[in-house]
This record gives C-alpha cells, structure tokens and sequence, in this order.
C-alpha cells in the first residue's frame, strides 16, 4: 500500500530523511516513532505529497506529487499543527465532505463522540477554536469518512483524557478495515492500535519491529540495559518491572513478557537519549 525507497529530503543543506526504506502492507498499523526533529513529520508530509524529495514514494502505485488528487482521496490526515483556516467550522466540514464524498453529518457526529458540539460553533472561524477544538474537529474529518489509509501525526497531543480515551476506541474500531501510520511520542498509548513499530532516528529508521502480533502469550524476553549515566527518573520509569541494578546502578537486568514488550519499548523510548544499549533476548 505505502512503498518508500531510499528516500531522502534536504532543507537547504540539511539533510533530514536519509536513505529511508519503508513498504507498509494492507492491514499493517504502524506506530511511527523517535524523538524530536528525528523526521516523522517530513517522512509524513512526502508521503502526502507535499514535499519534492528524492528516491521514491508510492501510495498503491501512484506517485503522491503528480497524482495528488488521487492520492489524498484515500488518506484520513490528521497534521500535528492545525493549519490556519479562517473558514467557519460549518462550512469546513461541508467543504471537507464534499472533498472526500462523505456526508457531512458523519463528521459531525465523530466530533460529538469525541465532545465537540458542532452546532454550537458552526459559524466561528476555525482558526480561533482551542487547541483541543481544532485537533477534534481534524480527527472528526480525518475519521468520519470510509479512507482506507489513516495517516496521523500526533493525533492526540492535544486532547484531554477523555476525548484521548474515545479517539482511540473510534481508532480501535477501524483495526479490520484501515491501514494507520501515527506517529507519536507514546509508544505505550498506542501500542494496543499497532502491529508494527517504526523508530526514527536522525533521518534514518533505526528500528523495524513487526512481530508485535507473533509474540505468544508466554513468550519472555530477557532484557539488559545499558545507561550513559544514572538518572533516578529512569529507576522510578522502571518501578515494578522487577529489574536488578549494577551497583553504580547502569547495567540493568530483567525479564519482560511477550504481552509487555511494545509497552516496555514505549516506556523506554522515553530515555533514548540515556540509554547507550539495550536487548532483549527471547528466552
Ligand atoms: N520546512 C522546514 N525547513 C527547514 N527544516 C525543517 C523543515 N521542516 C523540518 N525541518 C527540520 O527537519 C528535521 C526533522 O523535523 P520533523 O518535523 O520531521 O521531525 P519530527 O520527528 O516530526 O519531530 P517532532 O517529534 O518534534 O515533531 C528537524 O531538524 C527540523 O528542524
């Protein structure tokens, strides 16, 4: 469905995406993640076909630069940044629908789910909506629709707990139907969604993991932790995990369940600037 090959982005000299390899399958729910400026919303933005890069980029065989219109017809988009529309919300949504041939009452009503009372502020200007608002309001466009590719560039950042909480059962409910990529800074948020990890690093992928539906129930891996140094946040991220510590406490060793090695990764995809090597060995 989604195929990248070596593909590279430069902004003025800077190097940004570089050498990516990347063919996402029907059905594949990949969690896209890595630390900030690692490149998932450039890798994101040439997959949408809003960049020129170098290499290439297919979406079920289209180029997304030159057949635009096609592309974005079968992608739900959700974009880390709200654009800046001046456009009242009630229009938006009826210009939305009439774009990707939904019925405007669908999108509505995902809003609702989500808490957001589309009647209510039918006739503001998007760009003077809440933070949560617009981010509501780009789910609901993004979900009240049959696309069968969901592309989301941290879906979530903006939303309160509940409305997070009902994001991902809409999410959840669209497993057997949708391919999804969501990029996000928890892994452990999203990894019941997904069956695929995708780690970024510096413009390359540094971490390809699709084993996250093979590992059994009894399956345990033995893990080993290195640390560049010791931070007490990192003990207290580890508190229940039953892990023994060296005695300058940077070696750490345990044992993790097939069930919790995506939310163990997650978790520990919160210190990769501290941690200078880690395996887990399937015992
Ligand atoms: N339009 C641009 N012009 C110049 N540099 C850019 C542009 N967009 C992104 N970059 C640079 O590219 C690098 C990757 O940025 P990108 O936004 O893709 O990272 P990210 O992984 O999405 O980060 P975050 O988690 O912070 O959203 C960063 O160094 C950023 O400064």
């Amino acid at each position: 469905m989604i195929l990248l090959q070596n593909l590279a982005k430069t902004f003025r000299r800077a190097r940004v995406l570089n050498g990516i390899d990347l063919a996402v399958g029907l059905g594949e729910r990949v969690a896209l993640i890595g630390s900030n400026g690692a490149g998932k919303t450039t890798l994101i933005r040439c997959l949408l076909g809003e960049y020129a890069c170098d290499g290439t980029v297919r979406i079920d065989g289209l180029d997304p630069r030159r057949q635009r219109t096609a592309v974005l017809g079968k992608i739900g988009f959700v974009p880390q940044l709200p654009p800046p529309l001046r456009m009242p919300v009630g229009q938006l949504i009826e210009f939305s629908a009439a774009l990707c041939g939904t019925d405007p009452a669908r999108i509505a009503a995902v809003a609702g789910r989500l808490g957001l009372d589309v009647e209510a502020i039918r006739t503001r200007q998007f760009v003077r909506l809440s933070g949560g608002m617009k981010q509501k309001l780009l789910i609901a466009i993004a979900l009240g629709r049959d696309a069968r590719l969901l592309i989301m560039d941290e879906p979530a950042a903006n939303l309160d707990p509940e409305a997070r909480k009902i994001f991902f059962d809409l999410l959840a409910q669209r497993l057997e139907d949708a391919t999804m990529i969501i990029s996000s800074h928890r892994l452990d948020e999203v990894s019941s969604l997904v069956n695929r990890v995708v780690e970024m690093d510096m413009g390359r992928v540094v971490l390809d993991d699709k084993v996250a539906e093979d590992v059994a129930l009894t399956d345990v891996f033995a893990c080993r932790i290195v640390l560049k140094r010791f931070e007490p946040a990192f003990a207290k991220a580890l508190d229940g995990w039953n892990f023994d510590a060296d005695a300058e406490r940077l070696v750490w060793q345990g044992a993790v369940a097939g069930p919790d090695r995506l939310r163990f990764l997650g978790l520990m995809s919160r210190y990769t600037g501290l941690v200078s090597d880690l395996s887990l060995m399937e015992g």
